[in-house]
């Protein structure tokens, strides 16, 4: 679903990304974790095709996103850390709008009945999004992806500034996409989140995949130490 072939972004002499290689298949949810500046949001910007890769390749469902911007978008949904959305328009209204670009239309009761699925509560509905917490936005977001019926999820800081109730939830979200067969990659600093929820995660610094891992084959605190190790080379090289 997600792949990367030696993908690399430079701007002058600074590599953001160097030979990143992902493969992230039907059902996964791939974490990257990694300090400021490690490459994780020009990763998703290359996925989006905001900017060029310098050199190597991104597919989204076999098609290349440098040759197939706009039809690698059919696919795509994006929830980057704080979610745009039109604030003096409701929930209801603001999804109608975004599946509407997405080329679906939908009937008032599909509306209602994709917010449900994303966990929003039914006062919500009607309400303007300008009243909305974080956590609520990311659950619009949800419905979007949803009522566009995305094969791929690209996530950048989700759960940022979100409560652990509200955070949790959003990991039950991914949950219930990843049951859907979505492929998610999300760029996040939340260990505990990405080992919640991730199928794989990987290690970036300093633009490169440093170390990837099955989830289920290590804990938390093993999580914690392989990422500290990590961040380490870094201070006694500098
Ligand atoms: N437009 C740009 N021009 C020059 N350098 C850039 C540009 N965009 C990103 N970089 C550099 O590329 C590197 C990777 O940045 P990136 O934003 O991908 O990191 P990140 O892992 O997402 O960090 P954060 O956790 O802070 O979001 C950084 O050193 C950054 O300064």
């Amino acid at each position: 679903m997600i792949i990367t072939n030696n993908l690399s972004k430079r701007y002058g002499d600074q590599t953001a990304l160097e030979n990143l290689n992902l493969n992230i298949k039907e059902g996964d949810i791939y974490c990257l974790l990694g300090a400021n500046g490690a490459g994780k949001t020009t990763t998703i910007n290359l996925l989006l095709g905001f900017i060029e890769p310098s050199s190597g390749s991104a597919f989204i469902n076999q098609l290349s996103v440098h040759e197939n911007l706009k039809a690698t978008k059919r696919f795509l949904a994006y929830i980057p850390e704080n979610l745009m959305l039109y604030p003096s328009l409701s929930a209801m209204e603001n999804l109608e709008y975004f599946s509407g670009i997405a080329g679906k239309k939908l009937s008032s009761q599909q509306l209602k009945d994709f917010l449900e699925e994303a966990g929003l509560q039914s006062e919500a509905f009607q309400k303007r999004i300008s009243n909305f917490s974080k956590g609520m936005r990311q659950k619009v977001g949800i419905a979007i992806a949803l009522a566009k019926d995305a094969k791929v999820l690209l996530l950048d800081e989700p759960t940022s500034g979100l409560d652990p109730k509200a955070s949790n939830e959003f990991g039950l979200l991914l949950q219930k996409l990843r049951t859907k067969g979505v492929a998610t990659l999300m760029a996040t600093h939340d260990l505990f989140r990405a080992k919640e929820v991730a199928t794989h995660i990987g290690i970036m610094k300093d633009g490169q995949l440093k170390q990837q891992f099955v989830t289920k084959d290590l804990s938390l605190q093993q999580l914690e130490e392989a990422y500290l190790n990590t961040m380490k080379y870094k201070e006694l090289a500098s």
